[in-house]
């Protein structure tokens, strides 16, 4: 039994082991699960942690960008709202009342908008930034003109102000008569706008008392009636392009109407409030609007309502945002505005400025039928064209000393070399009056550049009417050469020329003379010549497209002028400026009657018809004309001449080393008066006569001739020269001379000089009055012989002692030179009976050779410095 019992407790104990055995190991893996399931529980934990972190980090980046993106945004948005807002209501529309000033429309710019206040609003911080503490505020702009008719209610005096002010804006963002203000205001009779009172001068205001309601708004309805009518029938191009039609004067004002009244008094008459009605409907397309307070308008796509309330106002235009009032202008500034206003108006508009005659583009124009370009403006406002070409031909411009014609020429010039290029057109200017203004156009030392269209250009001419002549000749020569190649080409007109010569250079040629009586009166040879000239081109020149423009003080007392009627006949295009005489027909009294800075225009000879009236632009200012001087020079043919240039006041300079080249046996005097520069040569070949006496008693000039002489015959060889001195005076010139040529003999007599040489001898001669017998028989049989005198005597009276004495011919003197030696002194010298018409003047000569002249030539004596 114990045994027994001890097996169980074996048994039991056995079992009880193995049961504490499996218990211990289930708790083992109970253990580890309850570890493994804490670790995930970690993981997890941690897993949701980072997620949640980076779903922070992830949320705040793209808060930070939406916020970014949102300032960029707003901040783009706000300021293409300013920059619209500037340009909707630019200059007097939108500029605050302390700043504020009128302003000129640019031409064709349609009304914008009218500014009465500003818009607050609060700009978004920049990214972590706390907001701005203060808000931005933008133009509050309502429209009006060709936009909108008004319909202001609130309190009154806060709306009085607005009104003001829009009026103001608007006035002052049109020209001065596009805008016509009428008021009714039967409470203050006008009082509420008074400071726009001084418009009235000018017609730009009128107030309308308490009855004048209904005939004003008939009037109203009239004006839309006929606007309507006028489009209908063509005479404006459409509606409401009225504006962008024309750069000019609007052909139809605004008409702004403003209505003062009170609510509180009761609606109009019922025929008042149809006309009202009608108003309302039709009067924006044809500029008319309504500006009311206290008068509702009817309901219209085109009204705009405005409600004042405490200072702040809301307009349909700017929608729920509330508008900040602008302060009402001040009453001063209003009537300082209104006052400058009317007296621009009452004075005209500002002539049109030389910049409005040069073309958009230039150089487009052809010349062949004509040469048309504008020299100012009209009364409307239009630019006035003038023609020249088959007709009129010619033109004749008058007016008194300070009347406007250079400037006027400056303007037709500007306006033509704009137009017409240098293959189109070649200009000759000559001016007769002191002074230098046709210099402009050629190069200076200060300025290389010059007008490509000008050939010549003659300034300080006045003393020398031989330019004149010169000119003259050159057209002719000019006209002659057209005439033959329009016969080639079987041509009658410089139109058909160029087509049937298209590679031909015929640009027309238009030649102006100022001052041009200098050149025709007085009756000397210089003016039959110079009048036969004028002639010959004004008959054929029309036909060739050589065209003269001729500018005088006075041309009522040119007899050779008048006494021409064919002549002047020919110049159809008048121009007369204020006061000219005889420019335009007698019974055609325009120019006595036109203002300053203006011309009359008659392409009709003067008939009154014809007559048009100018306003001349400023056309003189030289920054002006070197800007486009420039801008044309710059755009000529690299390889163009620059124009000639006839200066009265320039001394042509000679020295050894610029000596004009001559043929053998030749010899320069001085320079020729001529469109192409040439020198005055004189041959001495061996035949009788071949000497040349300089006369008078201007030493410096004589010594001149003769060292200009010798110097060019020496530039051939083989030549021998003496050099004779027979006065002190000019032994040092002399001298320098004989330096100057190779191998020269200098001595105080001819008593030595042999009578004959196998190559040139020339006997250069100073002071010979007192040179004694031996010189006769130089002069008589030199030349034959290979020997020339080329002398100085300082009188003609000396010079006839040396030939032989009283009675004596002047065979011997082939050519002669005069100085200061009147001309009937000259006569038993000159071919003229009398002598030549001859008023000696400083560095001028008269210059004659029996093998080359009919009559005797001007010179310019070189200076020649030795
Ligand atoms: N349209 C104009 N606008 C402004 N100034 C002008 C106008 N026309 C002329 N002037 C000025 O008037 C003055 C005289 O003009 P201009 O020299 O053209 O007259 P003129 O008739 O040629 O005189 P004169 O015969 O004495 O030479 C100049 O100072 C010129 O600038």
């Amino acid at each position: 039994m114990g045994s027994a019992r001890t097996a169980l407790a074996a048994v039991v104990r056995k079992e009880i082991a193995t049961a504490r055995g499996t218990a211990r190991a289930v708790l083992a893996a109970a253990e580890s699960a309850r570890s493994e399931a804490e670790r995930r529980r970690r993981m997890v934990r941690d897993a949701y942690a980072t997620c949640l972190t980076q779903l922070a980090d992830a949320r705040d980046a793209a808060r930070l960008d939406i916020l970014r993106r949102y300032h960029h945004e707003s901040a783009t948005l706000s300021a293409t709202v300013e920059t619209l807002a500037a340009a909707s209501a630019p200059g007097a529309a939108g500029a605050s009342w302390p700043a504020w000033g009128p302003t000129e429309p640019k031409p064709g710019r349609r009304p914008g908008l009218l500014r009465i206040g500003m818009i607050a609003y609060d700009p978004p911080p920049p990214p972590g930034q706390p907001p701005a503490q203060r808000r931005a505020l933008l133009p509050a702009l309502i429209p009006l003109l060709d936009h909108a008719h008004l319909d202001l209610s609130g309190e009154q005096s806060t709306v009085d102000g607005v009104i003001a002010g829009l009026l103001l804006r608007t006035l002052g963002s049109t020209r001065p008569g596009d805008v016509r203000v009428t008021v009714y205001d039967p409470e203050h009779l006008g009082g509420t706008l008074a400071a726009f009172a001084p418009l009235g001068s000018a017609d730009l205001l009128s107030f309308v008392g308490p009855g004048g309601l209904g005939p004003m708004l008939d009037d109203l309805v009239e004006q839309i009636r006929r606007i309507n009518e006028q489009v209908l029938a063509g005479e404006y191009a459409s509606l409401p392009d009225l504006t962008a039609a024309t750069a000019g004067p609007r052909p139809e004002p605004w008409r702004v109407v403003v209505l003062l009244g009170d609510r509180a008094s009761g609606d109009l008459p019922a025929a008042q409030r149809a006309q009202l009605d009608r108003v309302v409907r039709t009067g924006v397309a044809c500029g008319v609007h309504v500006v009311a307070r206290g008068v509702p308008l009817a309901a219209h796509p085109t009204v705009e309502h405005i409600v004042v309330r405490d200072g702040t106002a809301s307009a349909e235009t700017t929608g729920d945002l509330p508008i900040r009032l602008d302060p009402p202008p001040p009453a001063d500034r209003i009537s300082q505005f209104c006052r400058q206003t009317a007296e621009r108006l009452l004075a005209g508009p500002p002539p049109a400025s030389f910049a409005d005659l040069v073309p958009g583009k230039l150089w487009v124009e052809s010349s062949a039928h004509g040469l048309v370009a504008p020299v100012g403006d009209g009364p409307d406002g239009a630019l006035v064209d003038v023609p020249l070409g088959d007709d009129p031909p010619h033109a004749l411009i008058g007016g008194p000393s300070g009347s406007g014609k250079t400037n006027l020429v400056y303007a037709w010039l500007g306006a033509l070399a704009t137009r017409y290029d240098p293959g189109e057109l070649a200009l000759y200017l000559l001016d007769f009056k002191e002074g230098v203004s046709f210099a402009r156009f050629a190069p200076s030392p200060r300025d290389p550049s010059w007008l490509p269209q000008v050939r010549l250009a003659g300034v300080n001419v006045n003393g020398d009417r031989e330019f004149g002549i010169a000119l003259l000749r050159h057209l002719a020569g000019e006209l002659r050469r057209r005439a033959q190649a329009a016969k080639r080409h079987d041509a009658s007109k410089l139109a058909e020329l160029r087509a049937e010569d298209p590679g031909g250079h015929w640009p027309r040629i238009v030649a102006v003379i100022d001052e041009f009586q200098v050149l025709v009166s007085g009756r000397d040879a210089v003016a039959a010549e110079a009048v036969e000239l004028l002639e010959d081109l004004a008959r054929r020149g029309r036909s060739q497209g050589i065209h003269l423009v001729l500018a005088s003080q006075d041309v009522s007392g040119i007899e050779a002028l008048w006494g021409r009627s064919a002549l002047v006949a020919q110049f159809t295009l008048r121009i007369a400026l204020p006061k000219a005489r005889r420019i335009l027909a007698e019974t055609n009294l325009a120019a006595d009657v036109i203002p300053r800075h203006h011309a009359v225009v008659n392409t009709d000879s003067g008939v009154a018809t014809a007559n048009r009236v100018v306003r001349l632009p400023d056309a003189g200012d030289r920054t002006m004309w070197r800007h486009l001087q420039t801008a044309l020079w710059e755009a000529r043919d690299p390889g163009a001449e620059p124009p000639r240039l006839f200066d009265g006041d320039a001394v042509p300079v000679l020295s050894p080393q610029t000596l004009p080249a001559v043929a053998p046996g030749e010899a320069a005097l001085g320079e020729r008066i001529a469109v192409d520069p040439a020198p005055a040569v004189v041959g001495l070949g061996r035949t009788p006569g071949r000497n040349l006496a300089v006369l008078g008693g201007r030493a410096a000039e004589a010594c001149d001739v003769l060292a200009a002489a010798a110097l060019t015959l020496a530039t051939h060889g083989p030549a021998r020269f003496t050099v004779v001195c027979a006065d002190a005076a000019a032994a040092d010139a002399a001298a320098r001379l004989a330096a100057a040529l190779p191998g020269a003999a200098f001595t105080d007599t001819v008593a030595d000089v042999p009578a004959a040489s196998d190559v040139p001898h020339y006997v250069v001669g100073y002071a010979l009055d007192a040179a004694g017998p031996g010189l006769r028989p130089l002069l008589d049989d030199g030349p034959a012989a290979g020997v020339h005198v080329l002398g100085w005597w300082r009188s003609v009276g000396s010079l006839r002692e040396s030939v032989g004495g009283l009675g004596a011919r002047f065979d011997a003197i082939g050519s002669w030179v005069a100085l200061d030696v009147h001309g009937a002194d000259l006569a038993p010298l000159s071919p003229i009976p009398g002598g030549p018409a001859w008023y000696p003047r400083p560095r001028r000569a008269l210059w004659f050779d029996r093998t080359a002249h009919r009559v005797p030539e001007v010179i310019i004596p070189y200076e020649v410095a030795l």
